[in-house]
């Protein structure tokens, strides 16, 4: 009786509180598009890592915020439906106190350098619609390509639980391993790793405490390499003269056919070297469909020659050694997955092959075996398969051999791969830099001792009181 009292005790005095669930949205306003996201963890393991979960991602229609420049307040409106469908999520009680943070990438920063007080009127639109809703709204803004990098490494870390990995006694002397992060927008391009080597420039270095832990971290963000941006400045290399208005364009499938407005070619500032002031006003782009001729020209936009630092990838940026292993998301998830070519087994040889005999398709034999995706992501397939096989290979040194180590990730236990959930985690401060105690025994296990000393302890006592009685039982067989 004393032993189910103790276990009954146990088990009721310690059952888990209900769980108290905390909410956070984050925009992420980029270039090609923005998409809503929800996150939602229990209140009282906002330290732990892993514990903040995606509940709810939300694409808004159209493009993104820095295309409503010439009607700022339509970009406003734009978020409304994402925004009234987070409403819906989110329980009522709990939305007065749910953070709700913008954050606007290279599309943003390219119209603030066409035009700042374009860019500025956006964020005002979109602040204000946000702010007509019952959550906490945090602000809207630019964030720089550094943080955009940081985040998406802080990110898909804290969701391969990366972060806690060798936290025991022993392992808190380690820094864990981590993956490099490589994400690749319409607009600009990131890569961040952990590098032992010194980081020679300044701007690329970051540090980081995180749980217990410290890193040094490479990062950087290439403005005008997303994959919107340098296949218009592919593009460009090759504008006609007046006399004629046709690209034979090797990127594209034979057979596809685009017309495009070279003022709008032109509108980027991605494109400020390679204007041409006789270029005709309109250009029909046609598809010779040639992974060859369409790589030389790819790798036209990387400029390997100038170097100040002992080595760089292009452009004159310095990068360490590639380290460790990469998760590679966003547009590389969706180029690579649409060729199925995320599995890691595949080597960079056979990934050759495949975009290669993609590009060589007809266009039209094409779409009418994906006749339900969108025609501006599938005609660019061939571009963007040889244009991340350029920037991993002759951009950031990959090859051969290390090219097993990079994984294509779409999302992770459930959540996306980008900046948004590793900006919300830094922003509600909910990556301690120590690490924070946690008691030696967890609930289940705590539960479970108690069982088994209960059951322990009966025994004893059945034991005792058996021994006790036994010369009593002999007496009675004597008798
Ligand atoms: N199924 C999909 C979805 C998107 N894309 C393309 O992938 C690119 C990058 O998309 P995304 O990562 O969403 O870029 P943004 O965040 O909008 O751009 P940035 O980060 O540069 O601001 C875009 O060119 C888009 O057309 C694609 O090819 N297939
Ligand atoms: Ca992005």
């Amino acid at each position: 009786m004393g032993a189910v009292a103790l276990i009954t005790t146990a088990v009721v005095q310690n059952k888990p509180l209900p769980k108290n669930m905390k909410y956070g949205i984050v925009l992420d306003a980029g270039s090609s598009h923005t998409s809503v996201y929800i996150y939602e963890w229990p209140a009282e393991k906002e330290n732990d890592t892993g514990v903040v979960q995606q509940i709810d991602a939300c694409k808004v229609d159209g493009n993104g915020i820095s295309s409503y420049a010439h009607d700022p307040p339509v970009a406003g409106l734009s978020l409304q439906k994402c925004m009234d469908k987070a409403r819906e999520v989110i329980p009522e009680q709990q939305q007065r106190e749910t953070p709700v943070y913008l954050g606007a990438t290279a599309g943003m920063r390219l119209l603030r350098l066409n035009n700042a007080t374009l860019a500025d009127e956006v964020l005002s639109s979109v602040g204000s619609t946000l702010r007509s809703y019952p959550f906490e709204f945090q602000g809207a803004r630019i964030i720089t390509g550094q943080e955009e990098g940081a985040y998406g490494w802080i990110t898909i870390n804290y969701l391969l639980g990366n972060f806690l990995e060798n936290s025991g006694w022993l392992g808190r002397l380690k820094q864990s391993a981590t993956f490099g992060a490589l994400d690749l927008g319409g607009a600009s391009t990131q890569i961040t790793f952990v590098s032992k080597k010194e980081i020679e420039s300044q701007e690329n270095s970051l540090h980081f405490r995180l749980y217990g832990k410290s890193y040094d971290v490479y990062t950087h963000s290439y403005l005008c390499y997303g994959k919107d941006q340098a296949l218009r400045r592919q593009i460009a290399y090759t504008i006609p003269d007046a006399n004629n208005s046709t690209i034979l364009d090797p990127c594209f499938n034979s057979g596809y056919r685009r017309n495009t407005s070279t003022k709008d070619l032109y509108s980027s500032p991605c494109i400020a070297q390679q204007r041409i002031s006789t270029a005709p006003s309109n250009i029909e782009i046609k598809g010779t469909g040639n992974y060859q001729l369409c790589k030389q020209k790819v790798e036209m936009i990387f400029n390997k020659t100038q170097c100040t630092y002992s080595q760089c990838s292009f452009n004159g940026i310095f990068q360490p050694n590639l380290e460790g292993e990469f998760g590679a998301f966003s547009a590389y998830y969706f180029v690579m997955d649409f060729l199925k070519l995320t599995n890691e087994k595949i080597s960079l040889e056979r990934v050759k092959e495949a975009v290669k005999t993609h590009c060589s398709r007809p266009w039209e034999e094409v779409l009418k075996e994906f006749p339900k995706i969108k025609e501006k992501y599938l005609s660019e397939y061939c571009f963007s398969g040889t244009y991340i096989l350029s920037l991993l290979e002759n951009g950031f040194g990959f090859n051969s051999e290390n090219w097993k180590d990079i994984s294509f990730l779409g999302k992770i236990k459930g959540s996306d791969a980008g900046w948004t959930l590793g900006y919300m985690l830094n922003l509600t401060n909910m990556i301690p830099a120590e690490l924070p105690y946690s008691p030696p025994l967890s609930h289940g296990s705590y539960i479970g001792l108690m069982v088994f000393f209960s059951i322990l302890l009966v025994f004893i006592i059945l034991t005792c009181w058996l021994s006790l009685r036994k010369p009593k039982c002999l007496q009675k067989g004597i008798i």
